[in-house]
């Protein structure tokens, strides 16, 4: 059923919307509401988890299932790993040489490589006291919160200066200027459909003097700030690891594992390369969208909207730990309740609804339909982790679904981190600093604080309401909203206040 033909041309495409002449389905793609659900819908009315629009020439294929995305995107990984090309951020602004944006090509590979061995996946451990320094940060920044979106972004724009970087503290504010600006371009040159040049090609050969050629100037600005972004911090951290006062960093660890018998040159570009796209990659697209913070800003959500987790969380912390400490990781085995909150964080609110698009390499065939060459692959991770069958009454936010009856985690449940991360050649490089990022957040959160309500100006608490932005955005995010993180106990106030934690 699965096999690849050589002679694909005989095979029908998948089922879609009727196309039309030149446009194709241009007015069929979803750009109002959740687009996740609108994707989800369409595969409905089509009878089909694997649908196929056309828009402007461009071939896009959709898949609504867990099946259909493992059959394709990680077992035929080799076909299904590469990325739709962007003009305006890729070659006008200069973002094409960052791993993330690369097809699947030899640059990319020898960037991803550096990145895994200097942040490799089964030594996630190398960055847990950076964590943890960061979560006390974070909890001191609660305590103060008047915007708590706008802290919550800040903060993890500075740990992720520090795990890429190894700059820390007020030091980090200089770069994060520039950082924060250019992560900003990103997201508006990569929002899908904003630059009509990256539907006509053409017109990235119009001169910037031109009327309409504005984009061009815009392009240049951003391009300026890219290698602002990329020559700054890296500079700094050379020094400091050529002086050996670095602290530990994907930029320094990848500095020290230089050959330095082979061209310094080239490798100094693609550490500066790797780094760059790690401290973009996972605060793209959109201003203070930011991964991470995503994820965050979901977990303070859900507690918001379910204080009955809140309370059951805080239970077994108590139990845990003693009055005024603070979690560590070798704790996590004696706390599943939060390890089960993380996962259901993950699965109730992707940040992530429709992964991060791919490329297929060459004509494929899957379940008799073809698969053109250069289609953008679009995975449905939302439909993935709200099917009633993996996840019963799959829109209600209930850790409790991963733990067995001794109330460990019940491995017999998918995990739904993995989706979240992509698929492939592709997945995310980054997922166990992130998830361990979050673990210890919610550790740490839950110890010392309840959250609650904010009051209004009549003193009444306001009301909990949980909404989430719509439109044409690959990102999931809740809307501004506001809460009050109060103090569980004294002890853990003097812990923090006093400095006792580091
Ligand atoms: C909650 C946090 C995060 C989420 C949900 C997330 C999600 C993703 C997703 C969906 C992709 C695309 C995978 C695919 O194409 O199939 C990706 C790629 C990537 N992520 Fe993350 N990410 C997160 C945090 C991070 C962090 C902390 C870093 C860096 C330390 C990072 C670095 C990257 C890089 C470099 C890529 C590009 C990989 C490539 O194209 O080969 N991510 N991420």
């Amino acid at each position: 059923l699965c096999a690849r033909w050589k002679n694909s041309s005989q095979f029908p495409l998948p089922p879609g919307p009727r196309k039309l002449p030149i446009l194709g389905n241009l007015f069929d793609i979803p750009t109002k509401g959740y687009i996740w659900l609108e994707y989800a819908k369409m595969c409905r009315k089509h009878n089909s988890d694997i649908i196929h629009l056309s828009a402007l020439g461009n071939s896009i294929v959709v898949l609504n299932s867990a099946q259909i995305v493992s059959d394709l995107l990680e077992k035929r990984s080799s076909l299904y790993s590469s990325r739709p090309p962007t003009v305006m951020l890729g070659e006008l602004m200069g973002w094409g040489n960052a791993f993330a944006f690369r097809p699947n090509d030899n640059a990319w590979k020898a960037q991803r490589k550096t990145f895994t061995h200097a942040i490799p996946p089964a030594d996630a451990k190398r960055f847990h006291l950076k964590q943890i320094t960061a979560t006390h940060d974070l909890l001191r920044v609660l305590t103060h919160s008047n915007d708590i979106m706008k802290d919550l972004h800040m903060w993890a724009a500075g740990f992720i200066m520090d795990v890429i970087y190894g700059i820390q503290g007020e030091e980090a504010e200089t770069f994060l200027k520039t950082a924060v600006e250019a992560v900003h371009s990103i997201a508006i040159a990569g929002t899908p459909g904003k630059f009509l040049v990256d539907q006509i090609p053409f017109l990235k050969y119009v001169p910037e003097w031109f009327p309409g050629a504005g984009f061009k100037r815009k392009a240049r600005e951003w391009n300026n700030l890219r290698i602002k972004m990329t020559e700054d911090a890296y500079r700094v951290t050379k020094e400091r690891t050529a002086a050996g006062t670095a602290t530990p960093s994907l930029a320094s660890v990848a500095l020290e594992q230089m050959d330095l018998t082979k061209d310094i040159v080239q490798q100094e570009e693609l550490i500066k390369a790797v780094s760059v796209t790690a401290y973009g990659a996972q605060s793209i697209r959109k201003a203070g969208l930011d991964t991470v913070v995503m994820a965050l800003e979901a977990f303070i959500l859900a507690m918001l909207m379910n204080p009955d987790v809140q309370t059951k969380a805080q239970r077994e912390l108590d139990r845990v730990l003693a009055p005024g400490d603070l979690p560590n990781f070798s704790l996590e085995p004696d706390l599943p309740y939060i390890s089960a909150i993380v996962r259901e964080v993950f699965r109730y609110q992707p940040a992530t609804p429709l992964g991060f698009p791919h490329l297929v390499t060459d004509d494929d065939v899957y379940s008799g339909y073809l698969i053109p060459k250069d289609s953008i692959i679009i995975s449905n991770v939302w439909s993935i982790l709200h099917n009633d069958e993996d996840y019963p009454d799959p829109y209600r936010f209930n850790p409790s679904r991963y733990l067995d009856v001794n109330g460990k985690i019940d491995h017999s449940i998918k995990d739904p981190i993995s989706p979240v991360f992509g698929f492939g050649r592709r997945a995310c490089p980054g997922k166990d600093v992130a998830v361990a990022s979050l673990w210890i957040a919610v550790a740490s959160i839950l110890t010392c604080y309840n959250i609650e309500p904010e009051i209004d100006e009549r003193g009444n608490l306001m009301e909990r309401k949980g909404e989430w932005h719509q439109g044409p955005t690959l990102f999931n995010r809740p809307l501004p909203f506001k809460c009050r993180f109060i103090f569980r106990s004294k002890d853990v106030e003097a812990s923090l206040q006093g400095g006792k934690c580091t």
